[in-house]
Order: C-alpha cells, then structure tokens, then sequence
C-alpha cells in the first residue's frame, strides 16, 4: 500500500523544505521579488526553445513581453530559441516582442544537431543573465507568473541554484478531457528510472517538465543532452554540482501545453531511458525499490511511496521437488 511515510528521509525532507507554491500573480510579492532582484544587481534572460510553434509561441512571449518586459521590468531578455522550425515560429514571435535567435547561428563552429536539449544549450550560450528561466513555446493559457514563480527562490536564496516548476497537467487525448493524468513519459518511465537510481532525488513532482530556472554559474557547469533526455540529464548532473540542496521546486498550479502521439511520445521515453542509464552506468548505480508519486489534494502535491522491488522465483528445472515430480509424470 502507499504509504508517504516510507520516503526516504532525505528526499522526503527535502520534498517538505525545498517545495514552495506560486500558483497564480496573486500569491506572489512581486514587488519584493523586484526589489530583491535590484538588490542583488542580478539580470534575467528568459529563454524559450520553440520548434514550429507558430501556433501557440505568439500568444505565449506578448504575454510575458507586456508583464515583465513592458510592465514590470524583471525580464531583461526574452529570447526565442529557434529550433530550425519550419512554419512561421520566428516571424510569430519577432512580431510578438521576443528577440529571435536561430540555433543553428549560436556557436557555429560547434555545428548545429537536432532536438530540444541543443536548443537550450544554444539558449544559455545566446543570453548573458546571470538567471537564467527556461519554458516551453507550445505552453496554453496564461501562464506568465510562472516566471516571477521560478525566480523567488533564486532571488530569495543563495543557496539555491536550480528550480524546477512542478503542476498539475490537465490531459486531453482525442476529445476526451481529464482535470490530472497529463505527463504519461514523466508518469511511466522517468519518475520510475528515476526513483530507482537517484532515489534522493524522489520529491520532484514533475523531472521532466519544461519549466525551470537556474543560476548561470550552476547551468555553464553541467553538459546539455541535445534532444529530451535534456531535463533528467540535468537533474542529476545539477545534483552532482549543486547538491540536493542546491535544488529546489516551486508549484505553479496548472500547465497545459500541446500533447504528442503515442509513437512520438515513445521516442521521447527512449532517449530519456538512454540519458540516465549511461548516467548510472558511469557512477555504477544499483537500482533500488522504491517509488514516490503525488497527487495533489488542492492545497499541495501528497507523495506517497511503495515499494517496487521485485522477487522472483528460480527456474522449475532447478527445483527437486519439481523435477522429481516431473520425473515421474514423464516416466
Ligand atoms: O527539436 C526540438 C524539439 C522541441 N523543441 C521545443 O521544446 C519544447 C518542448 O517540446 P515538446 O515536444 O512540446 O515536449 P513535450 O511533449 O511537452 O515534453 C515534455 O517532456 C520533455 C522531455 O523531458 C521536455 O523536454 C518538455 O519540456 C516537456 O514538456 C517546445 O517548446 C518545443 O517547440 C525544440 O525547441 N526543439
Ligand atoms: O512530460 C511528459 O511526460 C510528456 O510531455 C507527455 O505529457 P502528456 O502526457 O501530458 O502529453
């Protein structure tokens, strides 16, 4: 039976101390995040991979333009990384107010490869903030305050270096809608890998998602996988570099973006596997038993944990009873 008791202390204090909630503009002190951005004499480059994604990445930085770029200046650079889309992507998002930076024009010389994790890697080297916010182009609905959301503890605590967004992901398959269940990579081979190799690293409610902020100096010292092992790839490298306490998770409320087809999904979930088993083969990880999951009761993400590990029983031919037994029945 589940039982969020079971979670291994260290993650399970870390889910306690290191989780905090940004759900909407309204819980969050904008004002003192800006004060404390000034202070600190920082500056923030957000940076949003988008490959054909005319249809959404308009909507998404006119938002994120109008508030804190225009409006309240938290936002120094807002840049889309151009993943050699073939639609209207960067024209759309020119005309909306984003800087537009084709990938394959940043660091030539290191040539230009495919996939999201290239695109980000890309990102980092076209921007200067000594902040860097990560979001998906293909995100719907207004979700601007997810980056003052992602800043707070950067801004707040130096201690941190990386922040990951964590949500409740609506899912809505061929017509049909469901309120949670969104995240099925995430869901059914991440969060398992990831729990049986990092088990430290179980209180992350959502590794994969695309939503994250990290510090400069964290983000130059970590390698980038090209396509989407990008965001568990540097999970566990940042808790190599940053230590469990370098890292922390802000819960966003609700992130709805556009969903793949099962093939393409299943592509994803294999470069994600490849990502962390050459990472476990290089630190000679053993799989451990455990799983934490979460669902959230409305106020906050419940982990509960359950133990996975595996028994098995030995080949019949090696058993005497059986053998004797099949003897008999054969003879
Ligand atoms: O070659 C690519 C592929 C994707 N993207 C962009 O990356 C973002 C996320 O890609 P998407 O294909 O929408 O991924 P999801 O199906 O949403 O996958 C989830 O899981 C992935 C694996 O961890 C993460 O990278 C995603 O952020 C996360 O939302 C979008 O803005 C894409 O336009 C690129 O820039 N280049
Ligand atoms: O994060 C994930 O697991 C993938 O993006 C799939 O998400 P979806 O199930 O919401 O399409």
């Amino acid at each position: 039976m589940p039982d969020s008791g079971r979670m291994r202390p260290d993650a399970r204090a870390w889910f306690e101390h290191r989780t905090t909630s940004a759900t909407s503009l309204a819980e969050i002190d904008v004002d003192a995040l800006l004060l404390a951005k000034r202070r600190g004499g920082h500056r923030v480059s957000v940076v949003l991979p988008a490959r054909d994604e005319e249809a959404t990445v308009g909507t998404l930085v006119r938002d994120l333009a109008d508030r804190w770029v225009h409006g309240i200046p938290l936002v120094d650079e807002l840049v889309v990384i151009d993943s050699d889309s073939t639609d209207a992507t960067a024209d759309v998002a020119r005309a909306a107010g984003a800087d537009v930076v084709a990938a394959a024009d940043v660091l030539p010389a290191h040539g230009n490869r495919r996939g999201k994790g290239e695109a980000l890697w890309k990102g980092v080297a076209a921007t200067s903030g000594d902040l860097v916010v990560f979001m998906d182009s293909d995100l719907l609905g207004d979700v601007s305050h997810y980056v003052p959301g992602l800043l707070i503890p950067l801004l707040t605590d130096p201690r941190v270096d990386y922040v990951k967004g964590c949500y409740t992901r609506p899912l809505t398959v061929d017509g049909e809608h469901r309120p949670a269940g969104g995240g099925r990579v995430t869901e059914l081979t991440a969060r398992p890998l990831l729990n049986a190799l990092w088990p430290e690293l179980a209180g992350f409610v959502q590794p994969l998602g695309g939503e994250y902020a990290g510090r400069r100096s964290a983000l130059e010292r970590v390698p980038f996988v090209s396509g989407y092992g990008v965001e568990v790839g540097l999970l566990v490298d940042l808790l190599g570099v940053c230590g469990l306490n370098g890292l922390a998770q802000v819960d966003l409320g609700t992130r709805q973006h556009s969903h793949q087809t099962d093939a393409a999904l299943g592509r994803m979930a294999g470069q994600i596997v490849s990502t962390l088993l050459a990472r476990a083969e290089r630190s000679g990880l053993e799989p451990g038993g455990l799983l934490t999951q979460f669902q959230h009761d409305g106020e906050r993400f419940v982990p509960s944990s359950t133990t996975v590990a595996t028994d098995e029983r030995p080949p019949l031919c090696a058993v005497p009873e059986y053998t004797a037994h099949s003897a008999g029945v054969v003879g």
